[in-house]
């Protein structure tokens, strides 16, 4: 139950309202260093809310994302920072952010969030190769000064370089495509530019990858190696992974831990056998007994 001995994310009393739309109330929940996190409910739940909460694409209505980077974060030291104005800071046991303040370029390069959305988002002209590389761009950047270094091919620059394509190249194999690492995104089977967008993101070196329903339209197939890919991330390289999945076979068999909202609300939250029984999760998702409509059609 690392979500509550050593929680990297701290998801304190978070709404966010459009207007009257309460698309996420009060919803507390941690996520676990080097947990697979399961974000789940139905249609219209608010989970993509709580993603583009923690990603930085909204600002919430209220409450806290705690971001312990490093290290487990004493209560005092977030409650210190929380009285600040800061969004930052650097403590004994590391680095830590409070996400609901930070705009979404730092959210991805500082604290070290990466993402991946619902519908595929790849640069389906370029190489599979250049895919991977443009996603370094950050680290290049700083590589040539952000002046003509880069340009000029001068000896930083180049080292920066070799080490992108070497990180490229590294993750094209983990996912199998290295065959195809000059082929263009865009020619690739749906699975396959599916898995390059999670290796675009893992090029970036994140803390916290969120994966926005992954194994939607996947074959049986490529849903198997999906899950391959999402362990080895957890396990090979101690990445935690937040993850929004329709696909109950993909939750069931991967998460370490499963949050279920329905309708803005937390109804629970647990390890998978827990969730996979608890009366709440079976009435959201069959429908309360005596009401013969869905959560998703009530949704
Ligand atoms: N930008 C927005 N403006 C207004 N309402 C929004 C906005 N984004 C989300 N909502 C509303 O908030 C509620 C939750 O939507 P959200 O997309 O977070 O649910 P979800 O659980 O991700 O659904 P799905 O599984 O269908 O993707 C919905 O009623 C939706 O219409």
């Amino acid at each position: 139950m690392r979500w509550l001995s050593d929680p990297l994310l701290t998801v304190d009393h978070l709404s966010m309202h459009f207007g009257g739309i309460r698309a996420v109330s009060d919803l507390s929940f941690t996520a676990g260093r080097r947990d697979i996190t399961a974000l789940i409910g139905p249609n219209g739940a608010g989970k993509t809310t709580v993603f583009n909460c923690i990603t930085g694409f909204y600002k919430p209505t209220s409450g806290r994302l705690a971001f312990a980077r490093e290290g487990l974060a004493e209560l005092d030291d977030v409650a210190a920072i929380t009285r600040s104005a800061r969004r930052h800071a650097r403590m004994a046991s590391g680095d830590i952010y409070l996400l609901e303040r930070m705009p979404d370029f730092q959210i991805a390069r500082q604290a070290r969030v990466a993402r991946t959305f619902q519908n595929i988002r790849l640069f389906s002209g370029m190489t599979v190769l250049e895919n991977l590389i443009v996603a370094q761009h950050n680290i290049l950047m700083r590589a040539s000064g952000f002046t003509i270094l880069g340009l000029l091919g001068l000896p930083p620059y180049r080292t920066r370089e070799a080490e992108a394509v070497k990180t490229a190249t590294y993750w094209l194999e983990r996912i199998g495509l290295l065959p195809r690492a000059d082929d263009p995104a865009g020619d690739l089977p749906y699975g396959d530019q599916r898995r390059l967008e999670i290796a675009r993101a893992m090029c970036t070196d994140p803390v916290l990858l969120c994966l926005d329903e992954p194994a939607a339209g996947l074959n049986p197939r490529e849903s198997a190696e999906l899950t391959k890919l999402l362990c080895a991330i957890r396990d090979d390289h101690g990445t935690s992974v937040l993850l929004i999945e329709h696909d109950m076979s993909v939750v069931m068999n991967i998460s370490d831990h499963i949050v279920v909202l329905d309708h803005g609300v937390k109804i629970s939250d647990g390890a998978s056998d827990f969730v996979r029984d608890d009366p709440n999760v079976i009435a959201a998702y069959l429908g309360v007994p005596g009401d013969d409509t869905t959560a998703e059609q009530r949704a």
